[in-house]
């Protein structure tokens, strides 16, 4: 019997909408969905475990097995009380049953996401995820394993924990209990009372009164102990400062550049064959070497100047049917995430992939993809919770996307090697990435054969790594404008200047362009679409601004901390390109102060082919419209909230009303 199976259907079937709940009269829609054989099946199959829990009990008893107290666990407790031995009161076998099952569904489900939103906080609050490791370690110093004892001491867990569960669910965010009540602070309750037993009416993750939760004792235990572990177990660094940043990729770039090891990545991208998650060694530099060479080299990224000529000119020619003259509001996400991913396909495949080709639709799957990666995986840093998985159903949609992305991979090669066979490609200049890589793969070219395995990974890399977070990068460099119409208004003056009497700015323009270089600097320093870059591991013990780190300890850059540190920074909070107008501050990985793309061996391969792009689309786009905020949004109310993931979007899509502009 797998009971770990069966709890995970019945808590799936509990987070299914149950229609004759809501509207008694629509009950018969469940017979037609087969909700209600699935509930009966469930129901049967977790009826036959509970039995069997019960009887093998009901026989240890019998047996005499626990004679002393200590001994008794939940279920010998509930069976006295069903005797009545203990209370009194005599309990039903099927209450026993439900009793058990309330412990099941309840306990595991929402310790678990507890702590995953614990994570997913401390991830995005680097200096909280430090002083965190800092007491943990400290307190922990010399043993081998933190105990329960230890927790009393360890204050800044707990203000983690409560500082969590005030934000998520979302009730404890009211400004009239709370100062700046959306800002994760968990100081906020280090000189405070203030508890979540119940007592204190802003603060109630577990309810409160009669029908609070009971295990609330319980469950922050759990939460307790697995954090303490967590940070005692894994050793972290976080680098939120330039000279931590310049050690670690600079000094050190050698021996911290490996990456740790990631399940995620593992199942995705074929046992991380690819080069973004792959450790550092021979393979990883054979690769990173066969994309710069066939993919990216400044002499490859100018060959592809008409197809991002054409198909900055398609978007410009569809924001113009859409907006027509009627100042519609247009999604702008959706025209840059069109425009790189038709950039992309085109010299990375050959051709578009749209989203009509059903087992195609690459977009979709990739959405997931980058999903899955913002997903906190528990039994990366705690192996023994890692049947979890299995419970929420991480592990079945990671099947599900990887093949999809399977699927869609084998398709794009096959299509390649069919026309390769008929000889359609006979010349240099109409090859694109999967040819190179299947001349590689044949051993052709360098004489290494890539096993098929490695090429589809490499393939997703590019896909993966260069659609969402050239987008997601344009969406913020707009959304700024859109918040600062000064700023909008001196671009618009500068490209309108330069491109005097052409009907289309082209790249040749771009070089004179310096606000707009500054524009997209600035944003790239307030909103770097990957803020704590691809994490590292260092492979030998070194020696970080003094201190002594062990091999094998997991790094992160903290590129958005660093863009707004004030030691670096004048006004580090305020959007003002004019500060990279007399500044030879770049982000191509020499000033540690700006590195939306990283730096070192591990830097970003794409950052040329990512800029020219912006840059393109960018110029283009104000060129030939105006842009405004939708009517009656004012700059200031601009939603800025940021989504989740290892790419960081805005929270929803960016809106604009365009107009076109009379003159271009
Ligand atoms: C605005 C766009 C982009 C941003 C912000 C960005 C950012 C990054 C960052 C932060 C890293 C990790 C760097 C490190 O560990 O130091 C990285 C790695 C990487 N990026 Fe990009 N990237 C962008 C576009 C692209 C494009 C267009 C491609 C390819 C077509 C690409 C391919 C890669 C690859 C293959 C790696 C792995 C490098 C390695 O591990 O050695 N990226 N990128």
């Amino acid at each position: 019997m797998h009971a770990k199976n069966i709890l995970a259907e019945f808590l799936h079937l509990l987070g299914t909408f149950n229609v004759w709940d809501f509207i008694p009269w629509l009950e018969w829609v469940n017979k037609i969905t087969g909700l209600d054989i699935k509930v009966e099946k469930v129901a049967k199959k977790l009826d036959t475990f509970l039995e069997s829990v019960i009887e093998e009990h009901i026989i240890r008893h019998n047996k005499e097995e626990y004679s002393t107290g200590e001994g008794k666990d939940f279920v010998d407790v509930l069976l006295e009380i069903q005797n009545g031995k203990e209370t009194g009161f005599r309990l039903q076998r099927d209450s026993l049953k439900a009793i058990l099952l309330d412990i099941f569904a309840a306990g595991s489900d929402t310790a678990y996401s507890t702590l995953e939103w614990i994570m997913a906080e401390l991830l995005r609050h680097p200096r909280a995820m430090e002083t965190l490791q800092n007491e943990v370690r400290g307190l922990a110093q010399g043993k081998a394993e933190i105990t329960e004892d230890d927790l009393g001491n360890m204050h800044h867990l707990k203000t983690v924990i409560k500082e969590t569960l005030r934000l998520h669910p979302p009730v404890g965010r009211d400004p009239l209990s709370w100062e700046n009540p959306k800002d994760y602070r968990p100081e906020r309750f280090l000189n405070s009372d203030t508890d979540f037993k119940g007592l204190n009416f802003e603060l109630i993750p577990f309810g409160a009164g009669r029908r609070g939760c009971p295990g609330t004792a319980f469950a922050v235990v759990i939460n307790e102990l697995a954090l303490a572990r967590l940070m005692h177990n894994k050793p972290v660094i976080v680098a939120s400062s330039v000279e931590a940043a310049r050690d670690i990729m600079k000094t050190h770039d050698l021996v911290c550049s490996s990456r740790p090891k990631s399940s995620m990545a593992d199942r995705l991208f074929y046992g991380s064959r690819d080069v973004g998650f792959s450790p550092y060694g021979k393979y990883w530099r054979q690769l990173k070497s066969i994309v710069v060479l066939h993919l990216l080299s400044n002499k490859r990224v100018q060959s592809y100047r008409d197809i991002r000529e054409e198909e900055t000119s398609n978007m410009i020619d569809k924001i113009r049917q859409e907006c027509g003259s009627s100042n519609s509001v247009i999604d702008l996400r959706d025209h840059f995430c069109f425009l790189t991913c038709n950039i992309i396909s085109r010299v990375a495949l050959g051709r578009k992939y749209d989203e009509g080709e059903s087992e195609m639709n690459a977009k979709v799957t990739l959405d997931e993809l980058g999903e899955l990666f913002g997903t906190f995986n528990i039994g990366d840093y705690i192996p023994w919770l890692e049947w979890v998985n299995k419970l929420t159903g991480l592990d079945t949609k990671v099947e599900k996307v990887a093949k999809s992305l399977d699927t869609f991979l084998e398709c794009v090669i096959e299509e390649h090697i069919i026309r390769n066979k008929k000889g359609e490609y006979s010349t240099g200049e109409a090859k694109d990435f999967v040819d190179f890589l299947l001349e590689i793969h044949n051993g052709k070219e360098t004489g290494i054969p890539l096993q098929r395995d490695s090429l589809k990974a490499i393939i997703l890399d590019v896909f993966s790594g260069g659609t969402d977070t050239i987008y997601t990068a344009l969406e913020w460099v707009m959304t700024e404008l859109l918040r600062h119409p000064r700023a909008m208004e001196k671009l618009q003056n500068e490209v309108r200047g330069l491109a005097q009497g052409k009907a289309e700015v082209t790249e040749d323009d771009l070089g004179y362009m310096h606000y707009l270089k500054a524009v997209i600097k600035e944003s790239l320093r307030l909103h770097p679409p990957i803020p704590l870059l691809v994490p590292r591991e260092s492979i030998e013990d070194i020696k970080l601004l003094g201190y002594q780190i062990p091999a094998k300890t997991g790094l992160i850059i903290n590129a958005w901390s660093i863009g707004r540190d004030p030691l670096s920074w004048e006004n580090p909070e305020e959007y003002r390109p004019e500060r990279f107008l007399n500044s030879n501050i770049d982000v191509k990985g020499l000033n540690f102060e700006l590195i939306p793309f990283g730096a070192g061996r591990r830097g970003c391969p794409g950052t040329g082919f990512a800029i020219v792009i912006i840059e393109l689309a960018l110029a283009r786009i104000v060129h030939k419209f105006n842009l405004a905020l939708p009517e009656g949004l004012k700059p200031e109310d601009l939603d800025m909230t940021e989504g989740s993931g290892i790419t960081i979007r805005r929270n929803s899509s960016l809106l604009a009303v365009a107009t076109q502009c009379s003159s271009y």
